[in-house]
């Protein structure tokens, strides 16, 4: 068990979460600090409630027990506000891929010429110069992806959740939102994200969080769960064997 107390920036706590429906507990965590130095991934099999955690962890659902603390402070206006999450299907306006990033800095009070400078950062830091004038709508699946993380990293968030990101990407898609990913992580941005892949989780992870049937079966150190996972319901994910 880990200490629920934490000196890191940007730690998460979850304490005693709990989300019922018809009276069965659909997600029940009585305990989780994230507060390592690289990306948390969680994994486990479908419907073990990884969304649900993201999403209470981002203050999109609102537990009926318990509570999400962030640096020491239940999660409020001003913590979510430190936030941004990326989801499996990208969100974008639609309009024109630049538009969709001025309107989040624009939304921030950020200045044209300072928006327009930034504007260039974000797509070059994405692989996107070259197509400011496009309509987002019309961008490959990894091209529209990569955009959504510009535009959550364009709110120079604290933390930031990705639900399955590059699920219905080809390997080298998912290779650029990686690097994208781990450049974010390595600029102190807490990476919290959900993912089916074991592969990609040995490239990422820092930590790693095994759920199954709604609870944290497992977490810690990455190389240490996915290597020498302590929990049966962890062995058989790894292994690939039904979980059940
Ligand atoms: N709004 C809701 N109302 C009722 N049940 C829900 C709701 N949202 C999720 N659930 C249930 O909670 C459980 C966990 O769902 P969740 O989406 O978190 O699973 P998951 O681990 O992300 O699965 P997957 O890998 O398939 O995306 C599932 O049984 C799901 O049906």
């Amino acid at each position: 068990m880990r200490d629920l107390f934490c000196d890191a920036v940007n730690c998460l706590k979850v304490e005693n979460l709990q989300i019922r429906s018809n009276g069965k507990a659909l997600l029940d965590v009585s305990s989780l600090v994230l507060d390592g130095p690289g990306p948390t991934l969680i994994l486990g099999p479908n419907g073990a409630g990884k969304s649900l955690l993201l999403r209470c962890l981002h203050g999109l659902i609102t537990p009926d027990r318990g509570q999400v603390v962030q640096d020491g402070k239940p999660l409020g206006a001003a913590q979510k506000a430190r936030q941004a999450m990326v989801f499996q299907k990208p969100v974008l306006l639609r309009r024109s891929v630049a538009a969709n990033l001025d309107f989040v800095l624009k939304r921030q009070g950020m200045g044209r010429r300072a928006r327009k400078a930034r504007i260039a950062e974000l797509l070059a830091e994405g692989g996107l110069d070259g197509k400011a004038r496009q309509p987002a709508r019309s961008l490959s699946g990894g091209e529209a992806q990569r955009l959504a993380i510009l535009r959550a990293l364009a709110l120079d968030p604290e933390t930031l959740f990705l639900d399955e990101p590059t699920s219905a990407l080809d390997p080298s898609a998912t290779q650029m939102i990686e690097r994208m990913i781990l450049r974010a992580s390595a600029l102190a941005v807490r990476i919290v994200m959900v993912t089916h892949d074991i592969g990609q989780a040995r490239r990422l992870a820092s930590d790693v969080v095994m759920m199954q049937g709604g609870h944290v079966v497992e977490h810690g150190v990455a190389k240490q769960v996915l290597n020498s996972p302590e929990s049966d319901a962890s062995r058989r994910y790894l292994a690939g064997g039904l979980v059940t």
